[in-house]
C-alpha cells in the first residue's frame, strides 16, 4: 500500500494518543513468562514482533518463522537451546536471514548448546536441539548487538548455577541490557552488572506478580518530530509513560529540548509541547545507546533546517535494512546534502525540500514512520506504508488524529 501524506492547513494540534506497550519490554516478558508461569503481563505490545514471539512460544511445529523480528530471533535462540527434548529450526524473513547471529550461537555452543546452520554459516535459519547446558561462565563480544547479551540473560536464572557473562570490546546499546537486568530484578531475580561482567543468580520460582509494560518510547519519537515541526503552542499528550523508564529511548525528552519541545510528565502520561523556535544550527549527538531513534532525529533535523553529526550508528547497518544507506538515499531525493560512513551520518543545513517525493521504506517500519512528519512541510509519498505494523499497528490512524491527511494512491 502506497500512500500520499498531506497537511491542508497547519493548525495548532492539541491531541491525546495512547500508544501500545514497548515491544522490547514485551518480548523480554513473553520469554520470562514461559520460564516463570508466575508472571502476568499488562499492556503487552500489539506489534507484529510481539505477535511473532507469542506464536513462536506456543507453536508445536519444527520450523518457526519469526518474520522481521530481531528480538524474537535472538531471544528464542537461547530459549530453545536450553529447552530439553525439543528440536526447532528458527528462521525469518529474507532480511533476517542476512542479520548475523554467529556471536550468540558461539556463546551458546561454548555453554554446551547444540546449534547448527541450515544454510549460510553465521545466519538464520538455525537448527537448535534443546538440551540442558551445564557451564556457568561465558565470554561474548558486546559491540555488534546487545540483543545477544539480553538473550543469554533471559534464560540465565533457569540455568542450574545461574550465569556469569564477560563482555568483550566496546558495549553497544547498553540501556537494552540494563532493561533486561531491571526486569529480572523486578521479578526477584538477583543480577549485577559491574565493569564488563554480568552475573545472574539461579532462581527456580518467583512470586506471583503482574508486570505493567510501559508504552513504547521509540514509537513516541514520531510525535516528538511532529511537535518539533509544528506551530508554537502545539501539544500532544501520550499515554502511558512514566519518568523512571526502563527504555533508553526515553532520552528523547532531553534530546528534543534542542528542537524547542518540552516534556511534562503527568500521572501515567507525557505532554509534548512546542515552546519555542529552535535556535540550534548543528546537533552533535552519539546515539550508540539509542539507535532506534536515529532516523527520527535525522529527519527532524532536515525538516527544521538544522545540520547534524550523528555518531555511534554502527549497528544501523544490520537492522531491518542498512538504515544509513536508506537515510542517505531517501533524504537526498528530498534535497538534503548528506554523507554517511559505516557508523555516522552528517547532514548539511538545508532550507529547501522537494515536494511529492516517493520515499522507499525497504521493509523497515522506522523508515516509513520517521519520514511521515515531513508531511507538515510538503506533500510526501510513503511506499509500502504497511511496514509500520512491525512495531506500531495503528500508526497511520494516529497520524490522521494529529492532522495528517492520508490518501491511498
Ligand atoms: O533488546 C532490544 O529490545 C533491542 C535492542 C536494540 O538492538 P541492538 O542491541 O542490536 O542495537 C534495538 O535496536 C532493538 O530495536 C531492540
Ligand atoms: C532494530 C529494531 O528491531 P529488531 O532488531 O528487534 O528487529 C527496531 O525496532 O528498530
Amino acid at each position: 500500500m502506497d500512500i500520499l501524506l498531506n497537511v491542508l492547513e497547519q493548525q495548532k494540534i492539541n491531541e491525546e494518543i495512547t500508544i501500545s506497550g514497548s515491544k522490547s519490554e514485551s518480548n523480554r516478558l513473553l520469554i520470562l513468562q514461559n520460564l516463570f508461569s508466575e508472571i502476568t503481563i499488562d499492556n503487552l505490545s500489539d506489534s507484529d514482533d510481539a505477535v511473532h514471539m507469542q506464536h513462536a512460544l506456543s507453536s508445536n511445529t519444527e520450523t518457526i518463522d519469526i518474520g522481521h523480528a530481531g528480538t524474537a530471533m535472538r531471544f528464542l535462540t537461547s530459549y530453545f537451546a536450553v529447552k530439553s527434548g525439543r528440536e526447532v529450526v528458527l528462521t525469518g524473513s529474507e532480511r533476517m536471514q542476512n542479520r548475523p547471529i554467529e556471536i550468540l550461537v558461539n556463546a551458546l555452543k561454548d555453554l554446551g548448546a547444540e546449534i547448527s546452520y541450515e544454510e549460510k554459516v553465521g545466519y538464520p535459519p538455525i537448527r537448535i536441539k534443546g538440551k540442558k547446558v551445564t557451564k556457568e561462565t561465558v565470554q561474548i563480544n558486546g559491540n555488534v548487538s546487545s540483543q545477544y547479551i539480553s538473550s543469554l540473560l533471559l534464560i540465565a536464572a533457569k540455568l542450574e548455577k545461574g550465569l556469569e557473562i564477560e563482555l568483550l570490546g566496546e558495549i553497544t546499546s547498553i540501556p537494552y541490557i540494563q532493561m533486561t537486568l531491571s526486569l529480572l530484578n523486578q521479578l526477584g531475580i538477583e543480577a549485577s552488572f559491574v565493569g564488563n561482567k554480568i552475573k545472574v543468580l539461579s532462581k527456580k520460582i518467583i512470586k506471583k506478580q503482574t508486570v505493567i509494560v510501559e508504552s513504547d518510547w521509540s514509537s513516541a519519537s514520531y510525535f516528538y518530530s511532529i511537535v518539533a515541526s509544528s506551530e508554537i503552542g502545539t501539544s500532544i499528550q501520550l499515554s502511558a509513560y512514566k519518568k523512571e523508564s526502563l527504555q533508553g529511548d526515553s532520552c528523547l525528552a532531553e534530546i528534543y529540548t534542542h528542537f524547542g519541545v518540552t516534556t511534562v510528565f503527568g500521572q501515567n502520561f507525557i505532554i509534548l509541547k512546542k515552546e519555542q523556535k529552535s535556535r540550534l544550527e548543528t546537533l552533535e549527538i552519539d546515539l550508540k545507546n539509542a539507535p532506534d531513534i536515529a532516523q527520527t532525529i535525522a529527519v527532524t533535523c532536515f525538516a527544521e533546517g538544522i545540520s547534524c553529526n550523528l555518531s555511534g550508528l554502527h549497528t544501523l547497518k544490520i537492522k531491518e535494512t542498512d538504515r544509513l544507506e536508506a537515510l542517505k538515499d531517501e533524504l537526498t531525493k528530498l534535497g538534503a546534502v548528506i554523507e554517511v560512513t559505516n557508523k555516522s551520518l552528517h547532514l548539511g543545513r538545508s532550507f529547501d525540500m522537494h515536494a511529492n517525493i516517493a520515499i522507499k521504506t525497504y521493509n523497515d517500519h522506522r523508515m516509513a514512520m520517521a519520514f511521515a512528519p515531513l508531511a507538515l512541510k510538503v506533500p510526501i509519498k510513503i511506499l509500502n506504508a504497511e511496514v509500520v505494523t512491525k512495531s506500531y499497528q495503528k500508526f497511520w490512524e494516529d497520524m490522521q488524529q494529529v492532522g495528517i491527511q492520508i490518501e491511498v494512491v
